[in-house]
């Protein structure tokens, strides 16, 4: 359904927001006027995805921790799902990754500026004690700080929760949940592909009727006709005849020039499939294949 990722400065309160945020939609999936999809809210955070805060000491260290909380984040995402982020989510590359992601599963975003002046953050670290940063990485932390941007698309919609005020809560659930759709990425919009048993109906059809037609010819080499073995065609109980195939007058097919136009063939289909030609529904039937392999053999015959 949806992700919400909360960024801020070390300490700035961004747990204490998630946790927020986690129990307003529990409570809004809960209630009585919700009629939408049977939603679970999950929170990642660098806990469960094994980051200690020693883990922002290096960038060695770093990026494999990362990498465990974005593939969390992934394995949480779906449509019945409203994943909360909560971590430093700092880099904006990063941000754009897990934004690339969302896209992917075809579920909204949203993201949580939490907002705190870094000397509150301080004052909160020290008072904490537990889950300590080093005081080099507290303050690395918030130098290298890549502030969200409503600006830009990975961002928005962006909520800034400054440290003294209330959550926007009904504005963030309303974008979680009726918000836009970002569309999922170009690469990620493939063309439809045949189903795989399609293709094979097709070369195993054309190549049925070309094995077929050649032991016709050398048993028969004056014929001018050949009646498409059934299957592939249509049965005769089943329509006005055999599907029958004219061949050039005047001169002998070889097997090479029948595997040639049988290739050519599949290659027009194939094409023809992929920008909603005969075979747009993707479901070729083995009497398809054969009555347009008997049309396109006779036309190109004709014209040459
Ligand atoms: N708005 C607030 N008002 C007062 N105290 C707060 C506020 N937000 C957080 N704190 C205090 O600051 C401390 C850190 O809060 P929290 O764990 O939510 O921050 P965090 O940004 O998630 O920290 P970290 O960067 O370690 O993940 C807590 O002890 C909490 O009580």
């Amino acid at each position: 359904m949806a992700l919400v990722t909360i960024s801020g400065f070390p300490c700035s309160g961004k747990t204490t927001r998630a946790k927020q945020l986690k129990e307003y939609f529990e409570d809004r999936i809960q209630s009585a006027e919700y009629d939408g999809p049977n939603l679970t809210v999950e929170l990642i955070d660098d806990d469960i995805s094994h980051v200690p805060r020693s883990s922002y000491d290096t960038s060695a260290l770093e990026k494999p921790a990362r990498a465990s909380l974005f593939s969390n984040v992934s394995r949480s995402l779906g449509p019945d799902t409203i994943t909360i982020v909560d971590s430093a989510n700092y880099i904006k590359g990063y941000r754009y990754q897990m934004y690339c992601a969302a896209r992917e599963a075809r579920v909204r975003v949203a993201t949580i500026h939490v907002v705190a002046p870094p000397d509150k953050c301080r004052e909160w670290h020290e008072k904490r004690g537990e889950c300590s940063y080093k005081p080099a990485t507290f303050d690395n932390l918030i130098m290298r700080f890549e502030e969200p941007s409503s600006m830009v698309r990975w961002d928005s919609p962006l909520f800034t929760i400054p440290w003294d005020e209330q959550p926007p809560f009904e504005d963030i659930w309303n974008a979680i949940l009726k918000g836009d759709k970002k569309p999922p990425p170009a690469a990620v919009l493939q063309r439809n592909k045949p189903p795989p048993n399609t293709l094979q109906t097709l070369t195993k059809t054309t190549q049925l009727i070309v094995t077929s037609l050649l032991a016709h010819i050398s048993s028969l080499p004056d014929t001018t006709t050949f009646p498409i073995p059934s299957p592939p065609a249509p049965s005769p109980s089943k329509s006005s005849g055999p599907l029958i195939l004219h061949l050039p007058p005047g001169r002998k097919l070889t097997l090479s020039e029948m595997q040639r136009l049988k290739r050519q063939y599949e290659g027009v289909m194939q094409k023809g499939q992929q920008s909603g030609g005969i075979a747009a529904s993707g479901n070729w039937t083995e009497e398809e294949v054969a009555t347009g392999f008997v049309r396109f053999l006779e036309q190109l015959w004709e014209t040459n």
